[in-house]
């Protein structure tokens, strides 16, 4: 690597972990075998963080999601959110796959509310909070209409907003964008960083593309398998920037740290 300096995550001064992973490993257990697919991982998430998870295919990366999402159990070791031990999905914790998994049978404004009526919220507060995000993912003109009536990128951004609008404290994203076209993928990753802008809200963001990865976290994670754990925790430096992708694509640090990036994932 030439001028690129892959720093280690400094923690901010200001606050305290929203979530954290202790020493935690998953063993999957079947009759004949047991994989031992995640091992030690420590890892703290903030308020405000956009995490990109970076590895090459069977590191570990969903199952490190899963964990985090509460789907699966921690063979050791343990994840807190805000303080309390995470043992199961919930409301804590919003989870957009790599395929919509919108209700057929649901409008994309009866989507976005369901969980809202999960919440038991009164009608008019469900009214204003759909309207807040279908404006958020510029969706507003589609709101009556059904999901297959959508585009690939429309029905992603009409998860989002079904995620954002029941207020997780995190979102977590296995790679959301890798089944959308070159051009809609842009449109999203445009999208995505300007949801970020208003929200703030932490992020954990599973891609192959270490040019994503580069363009929206602010931070970036790579991992290694057998067994999965994190060799690289750095802040993203490119993060800071006000310039546009197109611009920050033709900058010299962007191509030095993308060849750090994929050479570290090629390591593995
Ligand atoms: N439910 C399961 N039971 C048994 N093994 C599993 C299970 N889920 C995943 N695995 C195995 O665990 C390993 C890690 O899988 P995982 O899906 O977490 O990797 P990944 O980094 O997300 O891969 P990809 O990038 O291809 O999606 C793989 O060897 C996979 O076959």
């Amino acid at each position: 690597m030439s001028t690129v300096s892959a720093e280690l995550h400094r923690e901010p001064l200001t606050s305290s972990p929203l979530i954290e992973v202790k020493k935690l490993s998953l063993t999957y257990n079947s009759r004949n075998d047991n994989l031992n697919v995640l091992d030690n991982i420590n890892l703290q998430l903030y308020h405000n963080d956009f995490v990109c998870v970076l590895g090459s295919s069977g590191c570990g990366k969903s199952s490190l999601l899963n964990v985090l999402a509460g789907f699966h159990q921690p063979t050791t070791g343990e994840v807190i959110i805000d303080g309390k031990k995470h043992m199961k999905p919930n409301s804590d914790v919003g989870v957009v796959f790599q395929h919509h998994n919108l209700f057929p049978w649901l409008s994309i404004e009866k989507n976005i509310e369901f969980g809202l009526k999960m919440k038991s919220m009164s009608k008019m507060e469900r009214k204003k909070i759909v309207s807040h995000y279908l404006n958020m993912v510029d969706l507003e003109s589609s709101a009556k209409m059904w999901p297959h009536q959508l585009s690939g990128g429309m029905k992603q951004r009409a998860s989002i907003a079904r995620t954002l609008a029941t207020d997780p404290k995190v979102i977590l994203m296995d790679e959301p964008f890798s089944a959308l076209d070159a051009l809609t993928r842009e449109n999203m990753q445009n999208h995505l960083i300007e949801i970020w802008k208003k929200t703030r809200k932490c992020i954990f963001f599973i891609t192959h593309d270490v040019e994503e990865a580069l363009l929206l976290g602010t931070r970036i994670l790579v991992m290694h398998p057998h067994p999965g754990r994190i060799v690289v925790d750095m802040v993203n430096p490119l993060s800071q920037s006000n310039k546009s992708i197109e611009e920050i694509k033709c900058l010299k640090e962007f191509n030095d740290l993308r060849y750090y990036l994929i050479s570290t994932i090629r390591r593995s």
